[in-house]
């Protein structure tokens, strides 16, 4: 971790984060008194085989799923407090979520699901629609802006929601695969975005992956194992 890292504010915290599933015959301990700390301004890639927790785990971390025990605080936060009401709001206010399916509505353009989350926050339309369109410009998807989901192919549409996730200047943002459908160049593009917010607006990333060159590419690779996180270690550049 290079020094400006170390000494800039912890954005988010678990201790003791356990999960386990209670549905099927027999209890599922997916994660286990897990202990996490991600500083302002740092990139953290989180990497494990299928069916280890990373899902799940991302699920906790972003307040939509509550754990069996343990806490999870962001921005000095402790999510365990807040009602569903409050949690909403302190997920538009903090936190960006890209996710697989990227969730965009259908009926909306481009641009419009880009500009959503200022929309719920109360921004006007218009001053919404100019922010997200200078982050569409940043990740390739200007001359898009107009068209629907439906009309954007698989790698467009995640960069829409890679802007819709960073058009609030979030503290924190959730990615799971976020150059899954991309390809290398695009990837790129998304990269050096993500590298520029990191540094610009001290925004933490926390990506799940599967990709070992996107790992590679962040402040600090961890593993999920067996419940726990555990630093990877690199191998020399
Ligand atoms: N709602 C649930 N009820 C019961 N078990 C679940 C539930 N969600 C996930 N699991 C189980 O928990 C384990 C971890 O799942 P999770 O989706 O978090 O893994 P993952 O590391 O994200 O996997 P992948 O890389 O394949 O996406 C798996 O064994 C899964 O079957």
């Amino acid at each position: 971790m290079n020094s400006t890292i170390s000494d800039a504010p912890v954005m988010l915290s678990c201790q003791g984060l356990t999960r386990v599933y209670s549905e099927g015959p027999q209890d599922l301990t997916v994660l286990d008194r897990l202990t996490l700390e991600v500083r302002a301004g740092e990139r953290v890639a989180i990497v494990g085989s299928s069916g280890s927790g990373k899902t799940t785990l991302l699920n906790l971390l972003g307040g939509l799923d509550r754990p069996s025990d343990g806490s999870v605080v962001i921005a000095g936060e402790s999510l365990a407090g807040l009602n569903e009401t409050r949690l909403g709001h302190f997920r538009n206010r903090y936190i960006g979520f890209v996710y697989q399916f990227h969730h965009l509505l259908a009926e909306f353009s481009a641009l419009e699901n880009a500009a959503l989350p200022l929309i719920i926050r109360g921004q006007r339309k218009k001053e919404a629609e100019k922010r997200a369109m200078g982050i569409l410009e940043r990740v390739g998807m200007k001359a898009r802006a107009d068209h629907k989901p439906g009309e954007l192919s698989g790698g467009e549409r995640q960069r829409v929601a890679i802007a819709r996730a960073l058009v609030t200047d979030p503290s924190l943002v959730l990615m799971d695969e976020p150059t899954g459908n991309l390809d290398q160049a695009t990837a790129g593009t998304i990269l050096t975005l993500m590298d520029e917010l990191a540094s610009e607006s001290a925004c933490a990333f926390v990506i799940v992956t599967h990709d070992p060159a996107l790992a590679a590419h962040q402040d600090r690779v961890l593993r999920l194992d067996a419940g726990k996180l555990l630093e990877q270690e690199r191998a020399p550049a």
